[in-house]
């Protein structure tokens, strides 16, 4: 039985992952912070996941999880992810999103001197490694112009991946992800927050949300078709870096409209309350990926449209406001369900 380790298993990424996994007989080790209450809210998505608890910078916890469980294939899918708030703490940002993974990659050296066990390693990169600037859709080759620590220290890590690909002949895959969303994404993103605000509208509730730039273009995905990507990259019989993103670019006001109007409100204006200049302007200013290559190797691409996603995000928080019940398996097996099965690549 093959064996992963996932970091941050209790994110929207990590639980989707695991679930894949367990769902092709693998054995899944995830980790979580200490003291965080995700495990706990996502128990329900977790069943057959080995749960531990290890702070991502504690690295001999990691090689620790790493010589118990001998994994097939590490995802680190933990770390800072708030772009906008990467200016609050740069310097834990670059630990986390950087230092930390340098040691990962030390680790699995060790090890692999040690055992002779090769461990495939997945990081996961951003669309903001790109910054600004950018004009058409981003493939790998695209040059970096990181604009925040967030963004930056994504950037180091990419590169430092690439480097130890290079030298130590590491299978270490960089998956460069443009944004993605699920029903579980927390509401300090915006699609959360969207999505939460359509779904009390619909209950007769009076939301208000307040967005700086309505006019921000991102390519947004499904978690849940990002996560396949993921997997299908350590899966390949090389190593490569991969963009993994929908190639379909919209702006927050399509989002807004799209997530009213699953709920038969098409004048969302009273809800809303724009304030420029609330949310950085540092971050990348448009994203749109070219996911030729993961297409070409991987045989994938993302099948859920925007429509889908930001509508599935919609009727699951309605169906929580309903139910009184926040997580819930069945607000998950739907959407699982719609899946068709990817072309068959076994690691
Ligand atoms: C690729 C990248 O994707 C994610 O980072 P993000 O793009 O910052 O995600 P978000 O949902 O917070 O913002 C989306 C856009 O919406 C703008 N925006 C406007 N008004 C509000 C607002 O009121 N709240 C928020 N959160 N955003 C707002 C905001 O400025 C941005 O342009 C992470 O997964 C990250 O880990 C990652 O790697």
């Amino acid at each position: 039985m093959n064996t992963a380790i996932i970091t941050g298993v209790a994110g929207q990424d990590g639980m989707y992952l695991a679930r894949r996994l367990l769902a092709r007989g693998w054995r899944v080790v995830g980790t979580t912070r200490p003291g965080s209450t995700s495990p706990v809210r996502m128990r329900p998505y977790l069943r057959g996941v080995d749960v531990v608890e290890a702070d991502l910078r504690d690295t001999e916890r990691f090689a620790e999880l790493v010589q118990a469980h001998r994994p097939e294939a590490v995802f680190n899918l933990a770390g800072f992810s708030s772009v906008g708030r990467s200016w609050g703490d740069p310097a834990l940002v670059l630990d986390t999103n950087t230092t930390v993974v340098a040691s990962m990659l030390e680790i699995l050296l060790r090890h692999r001197d040690a055992t002779g066990h090769d461990v495939r390693f997945f990081e996961a990169s951003s669309a903001e490694i790109f910054g600004s600037q950018v004009s058409g859709a981003l493939d790998e080759d695209a040059p970096h112009r990181p604009r925040t620590p967030y963004a930056v220290a994504k950037s180091a890590t990419h590169h430092l991946l690439i480097s130890y690909r290079e030298k130590y002949d590491l299978f270490a895959c960089n998956g460069i992800l443009f944004n993605h969303e699920s029903p579980f994404r927390g509401q300090q993103f915006v699609a959360g927050k969207i999505a939460r605000a359509a779904a009390e509208a619909a209950c007769g509730l009076t939301p208000t949300v307040t967005l700086g730039d309505l006019d921000v273009h991102r390519d947004w995905g499904a978690a849940i078709d990002i996560v396949e990507g993921i997997r299908l990259s350590l899966a390949h019989d090389r190593p490569m870096d991969y963009v993994l993103a929908t190639g379909a670019s919209h702006t927050l006001r399509d989002m807004i409209e799209v997530a009213f109007s699953s709920v038969g409100i098409d004048d969302p204006s009273p809800y809303l309350r724009l304030e420029p200049g609330m949310w950085p302007t540092t971050q990348a200013d448009a994203l749109l990926g070219d996911a030729s290559r993961a297409r070409t190797e991987l045989g994938w691409t993302a099948r859920r449209s925007f429509a889908e996603l930001v509508g599935d995000m919609v009727h699951v928080d309605l169906a929580r406001l309903r139910s009184g019940v926040e997580e819930d398996e069945g607000y998950l097996l739907r959407s699982e369900l719609q899946v068709p099965a990817a072309r068959a690549v076994t690691l």
